[in-house]
Formats: structure tokens, C-alpha cells, sequence
């Protein structure tokens, strides 16, 4: 069965359209990478399933649950927010430990001490930073802030995970290890997981399935090998090969 469905979507802060969707089905426990030139639509597309962004129009099949997005209610949007998880470009820590960043989002969910120590134990493990637990977390480097980010996401055991951008303030080093980390949680949870990036060669290494999104509209959609071997429409081409001005 499909995780997401997508039907019909239309967004329209203004008078202008900014992204329209007929119909997108996402399959669970894939890669799924979105590229697109810079002011195509690609955040707006994350905010829209993460529930940040209403459009005026437009239905959302998640794992199975039937929903109107413009008529989502308040305790009906935090339920389904709560089985999805953000990450983005810019990783902000609060003022305090590196185990209570990931902490947080369980404490507000009233989660018990005890499965509070193992799940973040568990998360910090995962993102390679156990030994870090007890560090502040402002004092962090970029790499292992946004790591942090990705174990306070990892320990909400999200059905999907939205990454926006995640590694385009990291050097290279910090890219590899945050993609291992990724291909790890998604080797050990099955997450779901949808990945905006400017990196033609991370969407090439970490994705199953990429999407080409062009003037607010879904151009193009195929397997990886397909999607940078065989590209189908001309945009598309034009895209791969460094040709779009943008
Ligand atoms: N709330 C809003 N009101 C009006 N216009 C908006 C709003 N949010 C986004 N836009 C516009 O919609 C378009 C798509 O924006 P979006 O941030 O989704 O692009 P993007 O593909 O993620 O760009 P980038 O790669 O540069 O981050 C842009 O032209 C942007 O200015």
C-alpha cells in the first residue's frame, strides 16, 4: 500500500501559483529526492506534507488516513504532524544538552523517564554522537549540530522524515558522515524518507526515487538510475546538464 498520496494540490499564498500537484503517489520505506531549480517550489512541497503550508485546494493520503488540507483542525494537523519528522537547513539547538535536545520533543509527548533514556541513548548512538550526550549544545560544530538534529527526529520514530536541505551548510566530511547516518536510519527503521537537496550527486548517491520540480509543477518523477540516465523531458535535460539559468 502507499505511504503518501498526494491529489489535486494547489497552492496560492497570493495571487500567484506556487504549487500545483495533480497526482503523486510515494511509496513506504524509500529514498525520495527533490531537485528543481531555487524558487521552484520544492520547500513549499515539504511544507505542504509536513502540514506547514496550506493549500487552497487538495487531498493527502497518509499511511492510510483520508485528509482535506484546507480543512485540517488543530488537533487533527498535530496528530498527523506527530508521525512525521523536520529537518532543516539550518540545525537550531537550545540552550542546553545534547541528550536533552533529543530529549525534548518526547518530554513534550509525555513520555516516561525511563523509555526517555533509552530512546535518546539509542539516537544519540545511531548519529555517532553517545559519547557527546552530556555537551552543551551550542558548542557543537555545524556536523555534529546537525547530527543532533537528526537524532532529535530519529527519537519521534517518525512513519516519514522530511529533510530540507540538510547538509548545504556542511564541508564535505560532515556530508559523508550525515548521509551514512541517513542510509543507516533508513536500513534500520525503514523510514520513509524525502530529501530536499541542490546536490545532484546526493540525490544520485542516497536516493531510490527523484522528483523534478520545475515552476511549482511535479515535471518529472522516476527511479535514480532512470531519472539521471534517461531523463525524459526536455527541462529535465536541461536541468541534469547545468543548462538551466536560474
Ligand atoms: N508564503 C509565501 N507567500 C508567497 N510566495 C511564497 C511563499 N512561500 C514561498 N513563496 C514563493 O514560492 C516560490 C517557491 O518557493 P520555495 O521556497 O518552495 O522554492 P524552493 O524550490 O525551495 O527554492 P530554493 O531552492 O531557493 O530554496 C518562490 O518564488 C517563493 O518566493
Amino acid at each position: 500500500m502507499p505511504d503518501l498520496q498526494l491529489q489535486n494540490i494547489l497552492v496560492k499564498p497570493g495571487t500567484k501559483e506556487i504549487l500545483k500537484l495533480e497526482q503523486l503517489t510515494l511509496m513506504e520505506s524509500q529514498i525520495y529526492a527533490i531537485v528543481g531549480p531555487s524558487g521552484s517550489g520544492k520547500s513549499t512541497f515539504l511544507k505542504v506534507i509536513n502540514l506547514l503550508m496550506k493549500p487552497v485546494q487538495g487531498k493527502m493520503n497518509f499511511f492510510g488516513q483520508e485528509l482535506s488540507l484546507p480543512h485540517l483542525s488543530g488537533s487533527g494537523r498535530l496528530l498527523v504532524q506527530r508521525e512525521m519528522a523536520f529537518v532543516a537547513q539550518k540545525p537550531v539547538m537550545f540552550q542546553t544538552t545534547v541528550f536533552e535536545n533529543v530529549a525534548m520533543g518526547l518530554r513534550y509527548r509525555g513520555i516516561d523517564r525511563l523509555t526517555i533514556r533509552k530512546r535518546v541513548n539509542e539516537a544519540l548512538e545511531q548519529v555517532g554522537l553517545l559519547g557527546s550526550a552530556g555537551q552543551a549544545a551550542h558548542t557543537l560544530s555545524g556536523g555534529e549540530a546537525q547530527r543532533v538534529a537528526l537524532a532529535r527526529a530519529l527519537v519521534l520514530k517518525p512513519k516519514l522524515l522530511l529533510l530540507d536541505e540538510p547538509t548545504s551548510n556542511l564541508d564535505p566530511k560532515n556530508v559523508s558522515i550525515f548521509e551514512q547516518v541517513t542510509r543507516n536510519i533508513h536500513q534500520t527503521f525503514q523510514t520513509t524518507i524525502l530529501i530536499v537537496t541542490h546536490h545532484l550527486h546526493q540525490a544520485r548517491r542516497l536516493a531510490s526515487h527523484c522528483l523534478f520540480i520545475h515552476e511549482g509543477k511535479l515535471v518529472e518523477m522516476a527511479d535514480t538510475d532512470s531519472f539521471f540516465q534517461t531523463p525524459k523531458t526536455e527541462d529535465l535535460k536541461a536541468f541534469l546538464s547545468g543548462q538551466m539559468v536560474y
